[in-house]
């Protein structure tokens, strides 16, 4: 069920945490051109072009004088900015100029994320501006094997190659080849357990990035074993997970204490940490498991979320069982625009594709793209619309976060999202970057005013009324009973060999059932 804080509700209007009624505003931060951001490494200023960056963002300006700046990221940094803010060179650069002057290597920053796709996005921006500082990067998502990455990400012992050295020196030996890691929980929580080597004691830096939905996830508590990891010895003590089960057992790293790391004299480096979405939480019990120290807020618009600026939203409003045909014309008048169509579930995108394909001669190519698919038709997927080759993309909210696809205008929500934080990430991957864009949302009469009430809660969330002409849904009509017809049988098909080869898949039998009950009228749902 729904709580209060994903549905934006009335108990989250005033923040629960005192530090988070007072935010810096990154509204009140104009642009600032790549040669006129104070302090920041000569060396950076070329790649920086080469990504087309010519002037910073307000969001990087803001976070730039918290870390680099003045603020000298004394405290943790938590960032709500919308969708398309570039709030990941937001956060790159910074660390990236900090680890700049870095002697030995060893992982220093840690970025986590929730998907692959995202991982290696959010990894694209760092290798473009770290090498040329000397600084390596690396990932740990699960797109290759484990071993691949481990040889990627870890020395080989050097005891192999001089065993007279001694065991005290290997141990000392620092032994990864990154410098900055990007990572999705569950591949970093095998490397934690399993890679002899890979180490998080001297971790200065971690960033969970779209951290609403990493804290509303536990995957495997890899959060409270990062920070447990990255605690000095000093302050670990024995520690265990709600049922009372030790996590640290089959763990091999354990953070040593300042004076051990060599930081005589010295308080060590603290973990500094960076949390940031474009829906922020402000669930305390939630933000509580980062252990953030002294935060400060880094927030955009006056209200708890925000559109981005150039994005115009639209809502249509038909009857259930013309939504398909209604599609097929918005999608006609948006001309072979690249577009991404949103449905409730993956089913309901599998038979939304299914059904285009027996309308002949549509003029637009589209493609499903969902979490029953292989990774690698998924990438493929991916790829071809990136490139041009697919027009249109169906799925569920696993395209929603964080995605960006350049030349991207259009996004269509074919069911109507369930919260106001659903629709900013879909909306979101349209209007990026202060481009423009559109969202439209397909909503039934009784929708419309619980979808006017969400949007609300919202700033700059005005939607203007669309209307298609009914003619050419009229015209479509003929095709739609036959399309339907074979829809039916396809499915069916498909159900009676899923079961012939014992599909074992999680949810086999629920996806038959669904498919076999609501192969013909759930399309128009
Ligand atoms: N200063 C800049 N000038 C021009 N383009 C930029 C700048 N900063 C970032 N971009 C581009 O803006 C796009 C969006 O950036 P990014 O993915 O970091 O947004 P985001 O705020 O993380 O969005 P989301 O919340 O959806 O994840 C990217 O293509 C990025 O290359």
């Amino acid at each position: 069920m729904a709580t209060k804080e994903e549905e934006g509700g009335p108990s989250s209007r005033v923040p629960h945490l005192p530090w988070m009624r007072n935010p810096v505003d990154i509204d009140s931060f104009s642009g600032c051109p790549v040669a006129h951001l104070p302090r920041l490494d000569p060396r950076l200023v070329k790649p920086l072009q080469r990504m087309g960056i010519e002037s910073f963002f307000p969001v990087q300006v803001a976070a730039w004088l918290e870390t680099i700046g003045p603020g000298a990221f004394e405290r943790d940094i938590c960032i709500n900015s919308p969708t398309g803010s570039g709030k990941t060179l937001a956060y790159a650069l910074p660390i990236v100029q900090m680890l700049a002057t870095r002697k030995v290597r060893c992982l220093r920053a840690l970025v986590v994320l929730p998907t692959r796709d995202l991982a290696l996005q959010v990894k694209e921006v760092f290798d473009a501006i770290a090498p040329v500082v000397g600084l390596s990067v690396g990932s740990a998502v699960g797109q290759s094997s484990i071993a691949d990455e481990v040889s990627n990400l870890i020395e080989k012992s050097k005891q192999g190659l001089f065993p007279s050295l001694d065991e005290e020196y290997i141990q000392m030996e620092p032994q990864t080849k990154v410098d900055i890691l990007v990572a999705t929980p569950g591949r970093l929580m095998d490397h934690i357990s399993m890679t002899k080597g890979f180490s998080l004691e001297h971790l200065q830096y971690l960033v969970v990035d779209e951290t609403d939905r990493m804290l509303r996830e536990a995957y495997q508590s890899w959060l409270p074993t990062v920070i447990q990891l990255t605690r000095s010895s000093d302050q670990n003590h024995s520690w265990s997970d709600m049922n009372g089960e030790t996590l640290l057992h089959p763990l091999t790293t354990i953070r040593r204490s300042g004076v051990e790391r060599g930081f005589k004299g010295k308080s060590f480096p603290r973990l500094a940490k960076i949390v940031l979405s474009a829906t922020l939480t402000q669930d305390p019990s939630k933000l509580s498991q980062l252990e953030l120290q002294h935060p400060l807020l880094l927030n955009s618009g006056k209200k708890r979320y925000r559109i981005p600026t150039k994005l115009q939203s639209y809502k249509l409003v038909c009857k259930s069982n013309l939504k398909p045909l209604s599609l097929i014309v918005l999608l006609q008048e948006l001309r072979g625009e690249k577009c991404l169509v949103f449905t409730s579930s993956v089913e309901s995108s599998h038979r939304l594709s299914t059904l285009l394909e027996f309308f002949e001669d549509l003029p637009f190519k589209f493609s499903e793209y969902s979490r029953l698919q292989r990774e690698s038709t998924r990438r493929k997927t991916l790829d071809a619309f990136k490139e041009g080759k697919i027009d249109v993309l169906i799925g569920t909210d696993r395209m929603a976060r964080g995605i960006h696809i350049d030349g991207l205008r259009y996004v269509i929500n074919y069911d109507m999202p369930p919260y106001v934080k659903t629709y900013i990430h879909r909306a979101g991957r349209t209007a990026r970057a202060g481009e423009s864009g559109s969202c439209f949302t397909f909503l039934r009469k009784h929708e419309v005013k619980a979808f006017d009430k969400m949007l609300k809660k919202a700033d700059n969330s005005s939607c203007s009324l669309h209307s298609l002409p009914e003619e050419s849904v009229e015209t479509l009509r003929p095709v739609f009973s036959s399309a339907l017809k074979k829809l039916e049988e396809s499915l069916e098909s498909e159900a009676t060999k899923k079961s012939k080869s014992g599909d074992k898949a999680p949810n086999a039998s629920k996806r038959k059932r669904t498919i076999n009950t609501c192969a013909a009228s759930s399309v128009s749902h």
